[in-house]
């Protein structure tokens, strides 16, 4: 991709230091690409040999930027964009949004100019091992050129999904968002019961994640359906099937709804509860 714009990161957390990891080692260069928070701590998590320029001052970040990406927590964003409005007015950097629920019109509407370009993001922390999943939004007052730009930044670290209708930016959360999440409890409930069947830690972690790995791999190659590639381990009489039918007797999918129906709901409250 062309490398040309100067990128800031407000609020270098978990979320942010997975995209910034990704571009680091996908040769984004490190000198345009900045990143902030208030403590030193937050900043010393930060790998040095990325080479990243770091400040405890948001706007010295800003003035450098054509990008600036919210990486606050959602309750953060409206005092970090009322301090910063000022310069944000001025410059007009593109603002790119990872903070869940919050939506573009408030996001504009707090950093000072209701014509700002804003595009919402819901990425996820695989975004680090460059197989992160993107749901990308733009306000009107994006350009395609913006678009596009966005588009081949995270195709650095993933793959993407623009969707028209901003309130589908919450599906977005409960499907990918917020589930490496998901993931990583059925991993963990799985490695506790490999270890109690006598595996190693190391062995069981080796060989689930191998498998969640290739798993997904067969899902996204789309050859077959979810359906079909499940029923092609399922052997009549045979192992498999034991633990599917354990699962589904026992409320496996109106789990899995029930909990992804929670995430959505409290990512659609989130967009009202910090105004
Ligand atoms: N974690 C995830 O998987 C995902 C998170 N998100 C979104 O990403 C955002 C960040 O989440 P996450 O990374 O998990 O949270 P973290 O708490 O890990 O990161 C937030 C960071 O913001 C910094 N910060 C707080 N206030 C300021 C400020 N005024 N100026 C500069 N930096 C500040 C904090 O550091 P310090 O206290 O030192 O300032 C902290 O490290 C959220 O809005 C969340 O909704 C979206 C998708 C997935
Ligand atoms: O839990 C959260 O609020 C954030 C948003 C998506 C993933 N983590």
């Amino acid at each position: 991709m062309k490398a040309d714009k100067t990128i800031a990161f407000l609020g270098a957390g978990n979320m942010a230091r997975s995209i910034i990891g990704g571009l680091v080692q996908q040769s984004y260069p490190s000198q345009s690409i900045w990143a902030t928070a208030r403590s030193q701590t937050t900043l010393d998590k930060i790998p040095a040999q990325w080479q990243i320029q770091t400040t405890s001052d948001n706007k010295t970040a800003v003035q450098q930027a054509n990008i600036v990406v919210l990486a606050v927590k959602p309750k953060q964003l409206k005092d970090v964009l009322a301090t910063l409005a000022p310069v944000i007015v001025n410059n007009k950097p593109l603002l790119v949004s990872v903070a869940a629920g919050i939506p573009t019109s408030q996001i504009a509407s707090w950093a000072g100019d209701n014509s700002l370009a804003v595009i919402r993001s819901m990425p996820n922390t695989p975004s680090l091992v460059g197989k992160g999943a993107t749901g990308l939004y733009a306000n009107k007052h994006t350009t395609q050129a913006d678009k596009d730009f966005i588009t081949e930044l995270f195709a650095t670290i993933g793959n993407s999904t623009w969707v028209e209708d901003e309130e589908l930016l919450h599906a977005v959360t409960a499907v990918s968002g917020s589930a490496p999440a998901y993931f990583f409890l059925l991993l963990e409930s799985m490695v506790a019961t490999a270890k109690k069947m006598g595996l190693t830690e190391q062995d069981a972690i080796k060989l689930a994640s191998q498998t969640a790995i290739g798993a997904g791999l067969m899902a996204q190659q789309g050859e077959y359906t979810v359906t079909e590639l499940k029923q092609q381990i399922m052997s009549p009489g045979g192992t498999t099937e034991q633990a599917i039918q354990f699962f589904e007797q026992n409320g496996f999918k109106s789990l899995v709804n029930d909990a992804m129906e929670a995430c959505y709901q409290r990512s659609v409250e989130m967009a009202t509860e910090y105004k």
